[in-house]
Formats: C-alpha cells, sequence, structure tokens
C-alpha cells in the first residue's frame, strides 16, 4: 500500500517538541523522502544541545511511523550545525580568477531546504533580465561542463553572468569553477554569492553537507529552489544560467514553475540514446510552457592532439539533425577534448584561456547574444 505524505506528516505532528510545538510546526523535519516502504527523512536541530533533547523524539518518530500501513523501513538522521550560529567570512574573488580556496567549511547557518512560499505563479527573479534553463536527457553529456563554459565565455563577451547549480544529486560547479570548500556568507536573510571567472556563482551544494540535498523531494526541493532565486543577492544580471539535474524531475517543474525562465537549452552528446532522452526533456519542457531556445552537440569530433586526425567517438551531426527535424535551432557544437575535462577538473574552465575550444564557446555565447538569448 503506497505510504501518503500527509500521513507520516499527521504522524510526525503527533511528537511535540520541548518547548511547545510538534515536529512539524516547528519546521524541524527535513528532506523527507517516501520511497516504496521506506521512508528517510532529517530531523535538523538548531545546536547540539536542542539535538540531545530532540533525540528521544527520533525514536518515537520511528514507531510511530512503523506503525503505519505499508512502512517497512524508517531512516531518521538527527543533526545539529556544526559551527555556532553566524556567518563564515566569504574570501575575496581573485579577479579572473575564482575566489582562492580556504578548505572545507561548515554549511552557512541559511536553512537551505523548506516547503515553498506560495506564490500565484512563475515570478522574475529581481534584477535578472533572462534566465536559462540547461538541460539534458541524459547524465554524463556535459551538461555542467558547458554551463560553467559558457557563463565564463559570455562573460567574456561582456555580459553580466550568474550561474545557479540546481543540480542536486551531483552539484558540480563549485569543482568546476575552482570554488571547492568555499562557503557563501549569509546574514539569515540573503545569500551573497561566489564570484568566478566574472560569473557570479550560487550551487545548491555550497549551502549544505555533502549529500544532504539526495534525499529532497517534491515541496523541499521547490522550498530550496525559491530560496536560491529570491535569497540570493544575484545583483543586476543579464542572464542567469541554471544547471539542471538531467532528466525530468522535480526541480525542472519546481524551477519553471516558480521562476519566469526565457528559455531552455538542451545538452546531448551525438549517441542515438542521449538524443532519445534529449527528445524526453525537450518534451518535458513543452508541457511546462518553457520554450526551448535549442540544442548543442558535445563531444562532438575529436582531433587526435598528437596526429591531427578527426574521430567521431559518439557520432557527429546528430544533435543538429534532430533540431532540424524537431524544428529547433541548432546552436552549436563543443568538440570532445581532453583539456576539457582536465580543466574542470582543475577548477579553471577551458573557456577562460585561448585556443579552438575557447574559440567554440566563444561562437556559442555570441550565437545566444546575436540571438538575443543571452
Ligand atoms: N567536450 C568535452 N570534452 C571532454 N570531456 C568532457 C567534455 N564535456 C564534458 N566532459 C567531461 O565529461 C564528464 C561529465 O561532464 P559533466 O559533469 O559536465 O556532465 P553532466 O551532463 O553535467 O553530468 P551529470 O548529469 O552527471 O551532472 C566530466 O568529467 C567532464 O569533464
Amino acid at each position: 500500500m503506497a505510504i501518503s505524505r500527509e500521513n507520516v506528516l499527521l504522524a510526525l505532528q503527533g511528537i511535540a517538541v520541548p518547548g511547545g510545538g510538534n515536529l512539524v510546526s516547528d519546521d524541524l523535519v527535513r528532506a523527507l523522502s517516501i520511497d516504496a516502504g521506506t521512508i528517510r527523512f532529517v530531523i535538523e536541530a538548531k545546536d547540539a544541545d536542542a539535538a540531545r533533547a530532540l533525540a528521544p523524539l527520533e525514536a518515537e518518530a520511528r514507531a510511530r511511523l512503523l506503525a503505519l500501513p505499508g512502512v517497512e523501513k524508517v531512516q531518521i538522521v538527527l543533526t545539529a550545525p556544526a559551527a555556532p550560529r553566524g556567518a563564515p567570512p566569504q574570501v575575496a574573488a581573485r579577479s579572473g580568477g575564482a575566489s582562492a580556496s580556504g578548505g572545507a567549511e561548515p554549511p552557512p547557518s541559511l536553512k537551505i531546504g523548506r516547503h515553498p512560499t506560495p506564490q500565484a505563479g512563475p515570478l522574475p527573479v529581481s534584477g535578472v533580465a533572462r534566465i536559462l534553463a540547461i538541460g539534458s536527457g541524459k547524465g554524463g553529456v556535459g551538461k555542467s561542463t558547458l554551463t560553467s563554459n559558457l557563463a565564463v565565455a559570455l562573460a567574456r563577451a561582456g555580459r553580466r553572468v550568474g550561474l545557479l547549480d540546481a543540480d542536486i544529486y551531483g552539484p558540480s560547479q563549485p569543482r568546476m569553477l575552482g570554488l571547492t570548500g568555499q562557503r557563501p556568507r549569509t546574514d539569515g536573510q540573503m545569500i551573497e554569492p561566489l564570484h568566478a571567472f566574472g560569473v557570479t556563482v550560487m550551487s545548491i551544494g555550497l549551502m549544505m553537507k555533502e549529500g544532504e540535498a539526495l534525499v529532497w523531494r517534491g515541496p523541499m526541493l521547490m522550498g530550496a529552489l525559491q530560496q536560491m532565486l529570491n535569497q540570493v543577492k544575484w545583483g543586476e544580471l543579464d542572464v542567469l544560467l541554471v544547471d539542471l539535474p538531467p532528466g525530468t524531475g522535480d526541480v525542472q517543474l519546481s524551477l519553471c514553475q516558480k521562476a519566469q525562465v526565457s528559455g531552455a537549452i538542451i545538452v546531448s552528446t551525438p549517441q542515438d540514446v542521449a538524443l532519445i532522452d534529449a527528445r524526453r526533456a525537450i518534451d518535458m519542457f513543452d508541457k511546462l510552457k518553457t520554450p526551448v531556445l535549442g540544442l548543442v552537440e558535445n563531444m562532438s569530433s575529436y582531433i587526435c592532439p598528437n596526429c591531427g586526425h578527426e574521430a567521431h567517438l559518439f557520432g557527429h551531426g546528430g544533435v543538429a539533425a534532430e533540431a532540424q527535424q524537431l524544428g529547433l535551432p541548432f546552436l552549436g557544437e563543443i568538440p570532445l577534448n581532453l583539456d576539457v575535462r582536465l580543466a574542470g577538473d582543475a577548477g579553471t574552465p577551458v573557456a577562460a584561456g585561448e585556443g579552438p575550444v575557447p574559440d567554440a564557446f566563444a561562437r556559442l555565447a555570441d550565437r545566444l547574444i546575436g540571438g538575443g538569448m543571452a
């Protein structure tokens, strides 16, 4: 029998916390997910003392949930922030590069991941002229790589660019932009984004302990995304690129429901399997009434650095053909090149340098600017 979220919350509402209220009314239940017979969630106490006081409630919550029909397993994590409340100092950005890494700091005190605030429909983000969703049907096609490099290329072309890493299942932008270990500053209300290579950057991964968001679903995710859009001091931006998780899930839905997204760009490799999934992503954006602005082919051709021979490891031209068939613009192609990966791993996007690959990203940026998309 399917377990309903409402029944779980109802059971948890019955558990009083010291000082009045209950687990749900005090917003202590975070990251609730229900997966077949398993219920997972986090009880987030405000500090270590509060966590100790809540420990008996964890057992009570488990017992109550296990008594619900269909529940086989209950996983509860009781956590408290590792550091006292207050913002860790932000490390200043080096001009032209990413802020220097200061080692792994605890997450900022602002709680990310909460129930969404009701709103009438998709809203603009203050100061942001355009929001572009960067999506893919399949994982690993280079969507995050493309997003960081496109952001850098747009910044180099003089645009005011923001990048929101909403890939909660594997936020990779901090690593790709050399921001690993840094924490954004917050006053408890608003978040100061980080800056790297001329791009204003915020990643859901910078706001939480590793792996914390993995269990989020539905409303929690929607609330978190809403916070990332509205509680970050984005400043005045010509364009905000949103790096989405692969596929067609809650984050895509939440983004298009909460924000006025100008359009989506779909990244795919030329392989048939990737293209089939890309079609699904396009279909989803159509259903969400978000215009698909075009397709990009990543890992297009491979030029052997030793002999100059051009090979097409994943095929070539498949995405352009698909775009034509769907009547969508083909925005450009990025070659498969070892430097792309090495630069991404090293935290200095290849688009920040010179050469044929940075030129390919510059062409893509120009195409978007020329088309009024960025
Ligand atoms: N054009 C390219 N040439 C060489 N390597 C690339 C290229 N594009 C991406 N890569 C590498 O492929 C791997 C996957 O890329 P990336 O993480 O950007 O994909 P993704 O689609 O965002 O994945 P996920 O869906 O898992 O987030 C990375 O190691 C990246 O460096």
